[in-house]
Formats: structure tokens, sequence, C-alpha cells
């Protein structure tokens, strides 16, 4: 496939580093981002001239320079798939920016895409083909699992999938400020933290048991477990994911 992808940033390069070897990459960066692709088999030129030469445009820039970059490459984009990865843009708003005539992919990746282990949610508008879309679950698929959503379920999914990777941050490092105030080398405490998400996440998609039923098989009664549950309830854990779920979501309507 024919790909362009407009701002090589977080996720320019994530996207365009599982997308080298099997494709055709046109890049485009304001600034002096590309060392890492100078080696590499991809052709490096303007945002006009990356759209001229590709099928599918990925635009990775910051959502306040999608505008910008709209307006200087739109007249370009007749039969062309036009992807956009940015936080706050709806199909509306898309259509209004670029032409309800064009065809329009919206998504949301993660940084998880760098290491080939991304979540990215897709919806097409309905100038798309069937084709078309198969293609760019394919762009996605390179880098981590992709699937469809419905446009009414997208703002909510795309908090879930976009933000989430900041929030298990945080998280993992608080995990290791604690570990750390009870004696554990920093390092150590990164390395078990690590394993135990990573594993802890497989063993629920594995099982596909309920996560309140996996916690229960931790707690025993007065145990070591149970007293840090209460504290975190204490601590508002689970009040605080609902608040930052939905403080990152009404910021996303209101860009
Ligand atoms: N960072 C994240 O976790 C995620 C970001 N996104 C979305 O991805 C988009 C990009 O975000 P990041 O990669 O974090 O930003 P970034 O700032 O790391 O990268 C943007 C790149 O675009 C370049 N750029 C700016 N104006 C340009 C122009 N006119 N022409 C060509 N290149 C230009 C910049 O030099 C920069 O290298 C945003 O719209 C964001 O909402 C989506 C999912 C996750
Ligand atoms: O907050 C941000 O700018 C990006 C968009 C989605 C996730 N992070």
């Amino acid at each position: 496939m024919k790909i362009g992808i407009i701002g090589i940033g977080n996720m320019g390069s994530s996207i365009a580093k599982g997308l080298l070897g099997q494709n055709e990459l046109y890049l485009s960066n304001r600034g002096s981002n590309l060392e890492f692709f100078k080696d590499k088999e991809v052709y490096i030129m303007g945002n006009r001239k990356v759209v001229e030469n590709s099928d599918y445009i990925i635009l990775a820039v910051k959502p306040n320079y999608y505008k910008e970059v709209i307006d200087e490459i739109k007249d370009l984009l007749e039969n062309k798939v036009f992807i956009s990865i940015a936080a706050g843009f709806t199909l509306e708003k898309l259509e209004n920016l670029l032409g309800s005539d064009k065809k329009i992919v919206m998504t949301m990746p993660n940084t998880p895409a760098s290491v080939g282990c991304g979540m990215s949610i897709l919806c097409p508008n309905s100038n798309v083909s069937d084709d078309e879309f198969s293609n760019v679950l394919e762009i996605f698929s390179s880098f981590g699992k992709a699937i469809k959503i419905d446009e009414n379920q997208f703002d909510a999914a795309s908090i879930v999938n976009g933000c989430l990777p900041a929030f298990v941050d945080l998280f993992i490092e608080g995990l290791s400020d604690g570990a750390v105030f009870c004696g554990l080398k920093r390092d150590i405490s990164y390395k078990l933290i690590l394993q135990t998400i990573i594993g802890s996440a497989k063993l629920m998609e594995e099982s596909g048991e309920h996560p309140g039923l996996l916690k229960d098989k931790v707690t025993s009664p007065k145990g070591t477990t149970i007293e840090g549950v209460k504290a975190l309830e204490e601590n508002n854990f689970r009040a605080g994911l609902i608040k930052a779920v939905e403080a990152s979501f009404n910021k996303a309507k209101n860009m």
C-alpha cells in the first residue's frame, strides 16, 4: 500500500516503524525528527508531495495543527482515504473541515504502538468502501490490535484507548514508590510490577473471568491483600479512575 504520514512525533514515528518494510511509505515532518528514518526504505518529502504520492494519508500532528495542515492538503484528497488520529475530532468535525464527499476514517491508536503492541479503534464515514476500510484495518494491525467501533461508542472508547497508557504509567509509578518506601530497590520494583501487570492482564484475558472474581482469589481472610484493598477503597481508588475517564472524555468533547 502507498501510505503517507504527516507529523513524525510520538505517534507518527510509532506508526511508521510498524509499517516499515511491507509498504511504500511517504513521510513528512516539520522540524528535524526524521533521523531514525534517514537510512530506511521510506520517502521523505513535504506535506503536499506526501499526499500526492499516497492512497492512505495519516495526519499525526497535534490537534491544534489539524486545521492548518488540512487547509494545506485538502484539494489533493480526491479518491484518497484521510485518516485522523487526533483527540476530539469527530467525523462530523472532519467532514466540515475536509468536505463531506471525502473518504475519512477516524481512529484512536495508543503509544504501545511503538513496540508493536498498540490498541487502535477505527470508524469510517460512509464514503469509505469495505475494501478501503479493510486496508486501513490492516495498516493499524501492523503495530498491534485494531477493531472497528460504532460512531456512538467512539468518544468513550477513545479515552480508554488513547489516555489509558498515561493512567497505567501513574499507577506503576505509585506502586513503585510504595515498594521503595517499604525498602525495595527501585529497579527490582519495576521488574516485579511490570511482569505482574502483564501477567494479570493475560490471566484475565485468557480465563475470561470477571476482575472482581480474580481479586477474590488473591484476598485471604484477614490477609495482607485485603488490607491494601481497604486502603485503596478508603482513598477512592475506583472513584478516582471513574473521574479521570470522565474528565478526559469531557475535555475531548470540548476541544
Ligand atoms: N501521544 C499519544 O499518546 C497519542 C496521540 N494521539 C494523537 O496523535 C497526534 C500526534 O500526537 P503526538 O505524536 O503525541 O505529537 P508530537 O508533537 O509528538 O508529534 C507531532 C509531530 O508533527 C510535526 N508537525 C507539526 N506541525 C506540522 C506540519 N504543519 N507539517 C508537518 N509536521 C508537523 C511536529 O514537528 C511533530 O514532530 C495528536 O493529534 C494526538 O491527539 C493519538 C493517540 C495517542
Ligand atoms: O492527550 C493527548 O493529547 C493524546 C490524545 C489521546 C491520548 N493522548
